[in-house]
């Protein structure tokens, strides 16, 4: 993990189940992500990854097994878990007419902490590398990417012990997909515990310190991204997402 920060698990997946009437989408999974970590999960269309981070935000009750965060069973109470999480979905789900400031008070509101002042906010998107410009304007005009920072702020300034990112770099431009990587391996730094699913396989090896290999709902490799070249790292996925079928 390469920084100075005491890593501790803050999300336990434990024999986590769950199925759709017949199709079982999580089967089982067995994970851990540590404070500093980056894990991505790559896998393909219907492979559990979105099924995976759902348990863990308590927007899913498992069939068995449990989604732990913080030491906490996320079933028991999904509310008090996600008290700890910042989340960021595919289309990064905040209000469009309101301002990116407006925003970030509102959801840094709903997570009943003091609210932020000029200064904190200022920080806080500094060091996301947000273009500060652009705080006042109205989220309609954001770029994915800006959007995509605002969430993590949101996370930022909730003291969030993980972020979970479903698909955050789909429809990135190369340029916005490099800054994320680099957003994440600093909060990363800091001591964040990040799980993100990806079925960029390349990004996946820049930024995740370890990568799951999901198919049909299970989990059936971890690789360390350092062991392996980016061509290998594409062949190991292919024979799995071959077996799989
Ligand atoms: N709310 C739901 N109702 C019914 N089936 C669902 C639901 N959510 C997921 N599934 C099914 O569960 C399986 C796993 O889906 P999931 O969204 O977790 O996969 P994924 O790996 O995130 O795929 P993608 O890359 O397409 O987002 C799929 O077969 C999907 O159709």
């Amino acid at each position: 993990m390469g920084n100075n920060i005491c890593s501790s698990t803050v999300l336990t997946a434990k024999s986590l189940s769950k199925s759709f009437d017949s199709n079982v989408a999580l089967k089982s999974l067995d994970l851990q992500v540590s404070s500093g970590e980056i894990v991505c999960l790559l896998g393909s269309n219907g492979a559990g990854k979105t099924t995976t981070i759902n348990l863990f935000m308590g927007f899913l009750s498992p069939d068995s097994g449990e989604a732990i965060v913080n030491g906490m069973v996320v079933a028991n109470d999904p509310a008090a878990a996600r008290n700890y999480l910042g989340y960021v979905d595919e289309i990064v789900t905040l209000y469009p007419s309101l301002s990116g400031r407006e925003n970030l008070d509102f959801f840094h509101a709903l997570s009943k902490q003091p609210s932020l002042s000029d200064e904190e906010c200022n920080r806080i998107l500094s060091s996301l590398d947000f273009p500060m410009k652009a705080l006042n304007s109205r989220l309609s005009t954001y770029s994915k990417g800006m959007r995509q920072k605002l969430g993590l702020a949101i996370a930022v300034a909730k003291n969030a012990k993980a972020i979970l990112l479903d698909e955050p770099l789909s429809g990135l431009d190369p340029k916005a997909a490099n800054d994320l990587v680099a957003v994440l391996k600093s909060l990363a730094k800091n001591g964040t515990a990040i799980l993100l699913s990806t079925h960029d396989i390349f990004r996946a090896k820049s930024v995740g310190n370890r990568i799951g290999i999901m198919t049909g709902g299970q989990l059936v490799d971890i690789v360390d991204p350092n062991t392996l070249s980016s061509q290998d790292l594409e062949a190991v996925y292919l024979k799995h997402i071959a077996e799989g079928q």
